[in-house]
C-alpha cells in the first residue's frame, strides 16, 4: 500500500529507550521507501490531538509503538475507518500484539507493516463510552493491577507483595450476569470480559474467543484454587472447567453486591458494582503477518 504512514510513539511506555526505535524507524523507512512521519504523545489530551493530526495527515496506515494503553488510543480514533493499524509491541503489556502473532523483534515486526497485509477486529464498549479491545475484567486481576499502580511500589518485588496483600483479602462476591439469551447468578472471584484468548502475560482465559466472532467472552472465576490458576499459565484448561466457566454472548450487564476493582485492558477504572458490555463487530483493521489473515 503507497502513503503515508504514521507511527504514534508513547515515549513511556515499557521503560524502554525509545531513540533507538525512532532512530530504527527512519532508517527502515529509507531502506523500504516509505513515507512516514512520527508522533509522540505526551500523556494529555492524546485523543484529541492524535484526531487532529490523522485527520490533517490522511496517513495510509497507523502504527501504534508502544503497549496496549497506546494501541486502544489508536484503535479509538481508526474505528469505523478503512485505515489498518499496526504495531511495534514495546509496552510492558502486549496483549493484542501477542493475539496478532506481531513478532516482538522490532525490525520483524516493521516487516509485517511494510507487507500490509490487514485483518479486522471486534472492539468491546463498556458503560456505553469506554472502549476495549483485548480483555478486561472485574475482581481478582483488576484488584492486582490496584495494588500495582497504587502502591508505591514499582517493580517484580512490588508485583509480589501486592499479589500477596491482594491475595489475603480474597473474599468472593455474588454476581448477577443478564446477557442478550439468559439471566444468571453465582458467585465468584472475578468476571472477564475478553474479545481474546489470553492474557499479555501469557495466561489462557477461554478456548473460544477470536477477535473476530462478533462476540464476547465473560470468564467467571468461581473456585480460587492455585493448582487450577497455574494451569492457565500451561494452557490446561478446558470446557468442563470446575472452577472457571466461559459465556459468550453480543451484550451484558454484569452486577455485583459490592463495588470491585475494574480494570479496562490494563487502565485502572473506579471501583464498581455494575459493568454494561457489548460488542462492537469487525470495526477495526490491522495490520498482521501474512499467517493471520483470515
Ligand atoms: N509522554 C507521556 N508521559 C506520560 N504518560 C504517557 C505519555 N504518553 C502516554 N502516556 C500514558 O501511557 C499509558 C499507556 O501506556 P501503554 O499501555 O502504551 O504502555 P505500557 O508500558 O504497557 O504502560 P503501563 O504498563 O504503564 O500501562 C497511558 O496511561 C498514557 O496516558
Amino acid at each position: 500500500m503507497s502513503g503515508l504512514t504514521l507511527f504514534v510513539v508513547n515515549p513511556i511506555s515499557g521503560d524502554n529507550d525509545k531513540s533507538s526505535i525512532t532512530k530504527t524507524i527512519k532508517s527502515w523507512s529509507q531502506s523500504s521507501g516509505e513515507s512516514i512521519e512520527i508522533w509522540e504523545t505526551s500523556g494529555k489530551n492524546d485523543k484529541e490531538n492524535l484526531e487532529q493530526k490523522i485527520k490533517e495527515i490522511a496517513p495510509a496506515k497507523v502504527v501504534a509503538v508502544g503497549g496496549d494503553g497506546t494501541v486502544l488510543l489508536c484503535a479509538s480514533i481508526l474505528m469505523n475507518s478503512k485505515v489498518p493499524l499496526g504495531i511495534l509491541p514495546m509496552g510492558s503489556a502486549n496483549g493484542m500484539s501477542a493475539e496478532l502473532h506481531i513478532p516482538q523483534n522490532i525490525k520483524d515486526a516493521l516487516d509485517v507493516v511494510h507487507r500490509g497485509y490487514s485483518r479486522k477486529s471486534d472492539m468491546l464498549l463498556f458503560n456505553d463510552k469506554d472502549l476495549g479491545m483485548h480483555i478486561s475484567d472485574i475482581g481478582l486481576n483488576a484488584g492486582l493491577v490496584k495494588q500495582f499502580e497504587e502502591g508505591p511500589r514499582r517493580g517484580f518485588l512490588g508485583y509480589a507483595k501486592g499479589i500477596v496483600g491482594e491475595l489475603s483479602d480474597l473474599n468472593p462476591f455474588k454476581i448477577k450476569i443478564e446477557t442478550d439469551t439468559d439471566t444468571r447468578e453465582t458467585k465468584g472471584y472475578m468476571v472477564a470480559f475478553g474479545n481474546a484468548k489470553r492474557y499479555g502475560t501469557g495466561a489462557l482465559l477461554n478456548n473460544v474467543g477470536k477477535i473476530n466472532d462478533g462476540l464476547l467472552e465473560l470468564s467467571i472465576l468461581n473456585y480460587f484454587d492455585i493448582t487450577a490458576i497455574a494451569g492457565h499459565f500451561f494452557d490446561i484448561i478446558n470446557d468442563e472447567s470446575e472452577h472457571m466457566k466461559t459465556i459468550q454472548c453480543k451484550k451484558a450487564t454484569i452486577y455485583t453486591d459490592r463495588k470491585v476493582p475494574f480494570q479496562i485492558d490494563g487502565e485502572l477504572q473506579p471501583d464498581t458494582n455494575q459493568v454494561k458490555v457489548e460488542v462492537l463487530p469487525d470495526c477495526i483493521s490491522f495490520v498482521v503477518p501474512q499467517s493471520r489473515v483470515l
